[in-house]
């Protein structure tokens, strides 16, 4: 049977002509509804995943090339006077919608009455043409979901580009980065005035905005090897390939995802320009060196954005992957043994990949409950923050699936296209509302809501006002005089120090408030302090712990059907994030030790890795010499646990008694 390759060099002028009729038949290319510069908030914010398609245009004798315009190829293309035909480009595929997008890929094949062309139709949330530049297409995804606020909100943006090799990934990675970089920091500032002007008062930043504190890792992961792209070596190996260390990819005891990768700080757009620029050319040289191209790596930037006028609210992240190409298995058969292997690993990893991204676009379009297996691959532990559903943080990502323009590359498109086509859905359906659950704060009504804040500011106002007693109480004690016992406020008249209403405004559920960013959230209490009896700092605090609170509710109830599952494994093994071989702890199960986490919120994690760090770069043992292990943390938890129910047993007593 004749090779696809041959179908189409062979029949190519047959091909065209069926492609000209069926062009004549089809309706005009719709184009994008908003022209670029009218663009305010599109696709659908209210996605987690889009899915954009692009193809480029044809190269200078890329037509040629791929079909083998030399006559002693195989495939050569020749005429009945065995004279090399002319080879013209052959669309492969057609834009027929640009909003929502619709790819056709035109398909060879052959019947016993001639070649034949059938047209396959894929779908996505945009069709990017090859008359489209770099800056529409980061206007039309990036700038148009808000992906940079996000981040700097203390969210989780991912872009994604995918495709078979030479398909145009590296050529719209490498645009958005920059662009990225160019925009970023002007955003960063404008949210951060924001935030001050919020706060009132004076600060040293209130005039530039400057509250945020940016940094860039940079890893490539070839096959199952991880690297520092930032790493600079002068070291090559005996296949002149650079010899950079070994990166680990695993959890660590608190979950995280954190290869010791050169985290460098930026400031400034020329700065991160200029990280971006090593990193590439490292990948550059990498590539050249090894006499292939960037095709058989993925690669990561990611972007840390520290709010640090909120220092326990989530940093946020952008997370930009140009994928390893998307070749099928069976082109790397010629390869040898180590590019085969390669090939393997990055074919599971992109199937992992798009296990976890159809996973997460369902779960986000149904609201309920989908297993997503981000552990299965080193490739999506990296992508951990968009894909753990236990993550507090809101994410979003666009993946940019990548066509080439060429018919005889057709069969590779349609792989491309099946691939990523499934992540495109529908936004969530507007539903009545839930049952009511006191435990699922998404089914609380706006009463219920702002019950549930009056209660929680209440606690920590009675708590304030106790404190306070003791003070004077032991002050009034040390002068020889006994102050009177304090009494609870008459009803509705304790202070909040806060105007739930405001936070809460009509019509607003816990639902919503479950949705806005942590620094939001931190911004609407700033504006709704009541009086000056709580300072910045305190309204601060109070405020990332509330929406901490609410985000735990709605996280627990999300996975409640899954902890009921996991009940069952009553031990966690740890694993040591410095490679320390994994060893059984004390007896906990995962719903206690995620509690204890939230209970010490980021705390956990930096007391740990710091501690761990500081004593690996001193040669120490960090048990020794902090005295704090995981099992020592867990108990001091529970002893915390234990005593607030002792408090709330004594208190229940003596309300009793009264
Ligand atoms: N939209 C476009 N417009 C013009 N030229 C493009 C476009 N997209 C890609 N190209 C060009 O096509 C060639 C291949 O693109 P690129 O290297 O980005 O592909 P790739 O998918 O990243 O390949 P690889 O996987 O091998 O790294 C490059 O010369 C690039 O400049």
């Amino acid at each position: 049977m004749a090779s696809s390759a041959t179908l189409t060099t062979t029949h190519l002028p047959t091909l065209r002509t069926i492609l000209d009729e069926w062009n004549q038949k089809r309706p005009a290319t719709k184009g994008f509804p908003v022209p670029v510069a009218e663009l305010r908030q599109s696709p659908d914010a209210s996605k987690d995943v889009i899915v954009a398609f692009r193809t480029r245009p044809p190269l200078p004798n890329e037509a040629a090339d791929k079909f083998h315009a030399d006559p002693d190829a195989k495939d050569a293309s020749v005429d009945a006077d065995g004279q090399v035909a002319a080879v013209e480009f052959c669309a492969g595929i057609t834009v027929t919608s640009a909003e929502p997008g619709v790819f056709v890929a035109h398909v060879p094949g052959m019947k016993w009455s001639g070649p034949t062309l059938t047209h396959k139709t894929y779908e996505a949330d945009l069709a990017f043409s090859p008359d489209v530049d770099n800056e529409e297409v980061y206007q039309r995804t990036v700038a148009a979901s808000d992906m940079l606020s996000l981040a700097i909100s203390g969210g989780v943006g991912c872009i994604l580009a995918y495709g078979q090799t030479g398909s145009g990934k590296t050529y719209t990675m490498e645009s958005v980065e920059h662009r990225v970089a160019r925009d970023l920091f002007d955003q960063a500032r404008v949210v951060g005035k924001r935030l001050l002007e919020a706060q009132g008062g004076d600060h040293a930043s209130a005039a530039t905005g400057d509250i945020f504190e940016f940094s860039v890792t940079f890893l490539e992961l070839l096959g199952k090897h991880a690297s520092d792209l930032l790493e600079s070596t002068e070291e090559v190996d005996s296949q002149g390939n650079p010899v950079r260390t070994e990166i680990s990819v695993r959890e660590d005891k608190v979950g995280n995802v954190r290869p010791n990768l050169i985290s460098s700080s930026v400031r400034t757009s020329a700065e991160l320009e200029e990280l971006i620029n090593k990193a590439l050319s490292h990948r550059r040289t990498t590539a050249t060196l090894r006499n292939a191209t960037s095709s058989r790596s993925h690669a990561m930037l990611t972007i840390t954005i520290k709010n640090t006028l909120l220092p326990y609210a989530d940093e946020g992240q952008l997370i930009l992957v140009d994928l390893a190409g998307s070749e099928r298995y069976e082109d790397s058969k010629d390869h040898d043994k180590q590019r085969m292997e390669e090939a393997r690993d990055n074919n599971k990893s992109l199937m992992n990949l798009k296990e976890c991204v159809r996973a997460k676009a369902k779960m986000a379009a149904e609201d309920g409950f989908v297993h997503i297996p981000w552990r299965a691959n080193k490739l999506t532990m990296l992508l951990k923050p968009i894909f753990d559903i236990e993550s507090r943080q809101p994410s979003r990502t666009i993946i940019i699936a990548h066509v080439s323009p060429h018919i005889q590359d057709t069969i590779h498109s349609t792989n491309t296209l099946s691939y990523a086509a499934p992540f495109k859905t529908a936004p969530p359906k507007p539903r009545g509302p839930l049952p009511y659950d006191a435990k699922d704060p998404r089914t609380w009504d706006h009463d219920k809501t702002v019950e549930w804040l009056t209660a929680q500011f209440a606690k920590r106002a009675m708590k304030s006002r106790q404190a306070e007693w003791n003070v004077r109480a032991k002050a009034a004690r040390l002068a020889g005089k006994k102050l009177k016992p304090l009494e609870d406020p008459a009803p509705g008249q304790l202070d909040l120090g806060f105007d739930v209403a405001k936070i809460c405004p009509a019509g607003s559920t816990a639902k919503n408030l479950g949705m806005l960013y942590t620094p939001q959230f931190v911004q609407r209490c700033l504006e709704a302090q009541s009086g000056t009896a709580l300072t910045q700092d305190q309204v601060k605090n109070t405020a990332v712990d509330i929406i901490g609170n609410l985000f735990y509710l709605i996280i627990t109830a999300k996975t409640r059907k899954r902890n009921e599952i996991m009940k069952s494994r009553k031990k966690l093994v740890e694993e040591d994030a410095y490679g320390v071989a994994p060893r059984a702890t004390k007896e906990y199960d995962e719903e206690e030790f995620l509690e204890a986490q939230i209970f010490y919120g980021p705390r956990w994690q930096e007391l740990i890795i710091a501690a761990r760090k500081k004593c690996k770069q001193e040669g120490k043992n960090w048990e020794i010499e902090y005295g704090i292990t995981t099992d020592d943390m867990m108990d001091k938890f529970r002893a915390h646990k234990a005593a607030a129910v002792k408090e709330a047993a004594e208190k229940a007593d003596l309300e009793g008694l009264e």
